[in-house]
């Protein structure tokens, strides 16, 4: 029945003014209505249909992926649309493409590394896509350890060129996107070495394939590396491999802003850290948080609105049965990852913001926050891939037996969200380094500098050290300083912990390896605190609109008590909190899954996600997934015949064979 809203009791027992909560998601009044705009321009367009693509071989795929993006390209050239405006719309088009590495990353590789005169060049050329980039840093070999790169960019003072060399095998640049089969050109990390000294990896702009024909240049093999997880899903990306032999670019192709080669072969590094080097995955990482909330939020909006259409038991008196999102269960399962996608939301607002301010700074030569800005971006890229990750995974189970279907939207959306637990940075080894920030702060506290910003509660570790919680009944655990203090209070005791033992090794690298899975849970438990104080000081704000904030609020203890809850080890052996308490703080979970409850399908609509974006038939805005289930099934390719192929050469015969044996 087309125009039944099958989920019209859910919305109307919402507590809130869902219109509010949509622009509290989108950021701001402006940012909701782009976001509605394009999202309706996307869904509306025949040319973005995307239901279609598990369906498809590899090289259809791929050249329908062309195809959308060009298209794409052709509406936001036709449209004028603004910057932010093109960035939404390849957001709504939904399919992982070139164009992503193109802007995400060769753009801002350029920006941030290149000079004044490199922007002049290159920047038009790639504003109007005339040439196409990609980011090629990670090797056959290397990947994480991105000091072990092997490629060369050997300089020739007699040309005044920069020789680009594969030397073995390993050097292979492989997996970057958009390389495989589209990028033009290229930003290649490789060890600059001058007058036979290795001065380390530095970035340069190299063309790949000609401008006429797009066949490599000579001395360059390029291709794509194959098919990876999943059908569809990352397979519209064409990752790919790349090899020089000895291919000459001019001197002026070196990304020059950290450091420079002079027309005499001299090395010359100008006054900011050689890290600068990174800065692209920094911004990029910065991008991916915010990534995890709309990821995330896409699976729990599916998993939500499913959860109030599927019935299963508890049917009285021939009555319904229970709504599966009843169960306490679905609740303690769903209902985190709820509060989760809100709170990656908020903290990926504030790594804007961090990010920004850094950036400010560094132009003024100010990069004292560089420290700070690079441990939060890796630890939160960490913490919120792992967990929309694992929490898509979780979303397509809580589906039950549909949720393994294709047109539930969930296995693809999985397929396409995994490889960020491992792309700009592997998560563990990200963790490492936030390991490496906390203990370099451990070991400077009470020599006089002082911790600043996301860390600054180490500032009054004599008092997180020995801290009693003053939890006494379970309403106690709402109160924000309470839940901030004992999240503080575990972060500083499990870092203190770890510099105590590491102080135990005559060699310092050598307790760190030794320790490396305990550092790692004390980089977690820094980046959820992180993530926890976000969220509560985003409730500090003046947030507009009937329940929004009371709503919020619930989301915030629920997001903050379940992570307590699944690190109950860690807040009882460190002493924050007693067991008595941990009960007392589950006992309030409950209590909040009940208060959400009537709010849950519209705080997913407060993500606004058309059901093109979606795409789920599970996830519908209007609930109705049966007939929609059972239409769906029969567009599967292998019901176009009744008899299917391959009936006369193999199931027919074994019948018959059958038959035979039944006679014997
Ligand atoms: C708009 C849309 C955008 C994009 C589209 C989104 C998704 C597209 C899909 C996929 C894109 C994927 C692209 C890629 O994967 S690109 C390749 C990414 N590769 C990595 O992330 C490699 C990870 N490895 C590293 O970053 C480094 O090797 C390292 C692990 C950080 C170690 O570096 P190393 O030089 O050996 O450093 P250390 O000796 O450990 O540290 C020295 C010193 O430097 C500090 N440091 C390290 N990194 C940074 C940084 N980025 N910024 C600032 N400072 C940094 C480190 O803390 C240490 O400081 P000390 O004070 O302790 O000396
Ligand atoms: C889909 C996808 C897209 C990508 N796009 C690009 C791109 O556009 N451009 C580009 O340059 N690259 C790209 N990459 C490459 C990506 O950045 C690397 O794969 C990533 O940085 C991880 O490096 P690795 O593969 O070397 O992992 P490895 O470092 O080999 O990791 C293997 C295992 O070793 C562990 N490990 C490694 N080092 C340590 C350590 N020091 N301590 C403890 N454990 C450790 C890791 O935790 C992991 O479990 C892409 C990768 C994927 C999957």
């Amino acid at each position: 029945m087309a125009g039944v809203d099958y989920l019209a009791d859910e919305r109307n027992k919402a507590e809130f003014d869902v219109n509010e909560m949509k622009i509290v998601w989108a950021g701001s009044r402006h940012a909701f209505e782009l976001s509605d705009r394009i999202s309706r321009l996307v869904a509306s367009d025949p040319a973005f249909r995307k239901d279609n693509r598990p369906m498809l071989s590899r090289k259809e795929l791929f050249k329908n992926t062309l195809r959308k993006t060009a298209h794409a390209w052709k509406r936001i050239n036709e449209l004028r649309l603004t910057e932010e405006e093109a960035n939404k719309l390849r957001f709504y088009v939904d399919e992982p493409a070139f164009a992503d590495l193109h802007w995400g990353m060769f753009v801002p590789a350029i920006k941030g590394q290149g000079t004044d005169e490199q922007h002049q060049k290159w920047l038009p050329l790639a504003y109007k896509m005339q040439i196409i980039g990609c980011y090629a840093q990670t090797e056959l070999g290397h990947g994480s350890n991105v000091q072990g790169l092997e490629t060369t960019a050997t300089f020739d003072p007699q040309t005044d060129e920069f020789i680009i060399h594969s030397p073995t095998l390993t050097s292979s640049k492989w997996w970057p996107g958009g390389l495989g089969k589209v990028s033009t050109h290229a930003v290649v990390y490789a060890r600059l070495i001058t007058d036979g000294k290795d001065h380390g990896v530095h970035g340069f702009i190299v063309q790949l394939r000609s401008l006429d024909d797009h066949s490599p240049l000579p001395g360059i093999i390029v291709g794509d590396i194959g098919m990876k997880f999943g059908n569809g899903a990352y397979n519209t990306m064409d990752n790919g491999v790349l090899r020089f032999d000895h291919v000459r670019i001019p001197r002026n192709q070196m990304l020059m802003r950290v450091s420079q080669v002079t027309r005499e072969g001299k090395y010359k590094q100008s006054n900011v850290p050689r890290q600068l080097v990174y800065g692209t995955m920094v911004y990029v990482r910065q991008v991916i948080v915010s990534d995890a909330s709309y990821a995330l939020s896409r699976a729990v909006c599916i998993a939500t609105r499913y959860s109030c259409v599927r019935r299963q038991f508890g049917s009285q008196n021939g009555g319904a049965e229970t709504q599966v999102i009843d169960y306490k269960t679905q609740q303690n399962r769903l209902f985190p990852l709820l509060a989760s996608a809100y709170a990656f939301r908020f903290v990926s607002e504030w790594l804007k913001w961090l990010y920004t301010d850094v950036m400010q700074r560094l132009q003024a030569n100010d990069f004292s926050t560089l420290p700070e800005a690079h441990a939060c971006t890796a630890g939160l890229k960490s913490l919120t891939t792992s967990a929309t990750a694992d929490g898509i995974e979780e979303c397509r189970k809580l589906c039950g037996g549909h949720g393994y279907l294709c047109s539930s939207g969930l296995p693809e959306l999985f397929a396409v969200y995994v490889p960020a637990c491992t792309y700009e940075g592997d998560n563990t080894v990200l963790l490492l380094q936030v390991a490496r920030f906390l203990m370099k702060t451990v070991s400077q506290l009470g020599s006089g500098k002082k911790p600043v910003g996301t860390i600054s509660y180490m500032e009054q570790a004599e008092h997180l050290m020995k801290c009693r919680c003053e939890v006494q009944r379970a309403e106690d655990w709402l109160k924000p300083s309470v839940i901030l203090e004992v999240f503080e209070a575990r972060a500083t005791r499990m870092s203190v912990a770890c510099a105590q033992n590491l102080s135990k090794f005559a060699n310092p690298e050598e307790g760190f390896s030794e320790l490396l899975a305990d550092l790692v849970e004390a980089a977690i438990a820094h980046c959820q605190l992180i993530v926890v104080s976000k969220f509560i000081e985003k409730l500090r704000q003046d947030i507009p609109g009937k329940g929004v904030k009371q709503v919020l609020g619930m989301l915030c203890n629920i997001y903050a008590l379940h992570i307590l809850h699944k690190n109950l080890g860690d807040f009882v052996s460190t002493g924050c909190i007693t067991s008595k308490q941990a009960s007392l703080a589950n006992e309030q979970l409950r209590s909040l899954y009940s208060q959400v409850r009537p709010n849950a399908v519209a705080l997913v609509d407060s993500f606004n996600y058309t059901d093109h974006f979606l795409g789920s038939v599970l996830g519908r805005y209007d609930g109705n997934v049966y007939p929609n289930l059972y239409e769906e099934a029969w567009k599967d390719p292998l019901n176009d015949s009744v008899v299917p192929d391959g009936y006369h050469e193999y199931i027919r015969p074994i019948l018959k064979q059958q038959l035979r044996t039944a006679r014997l």
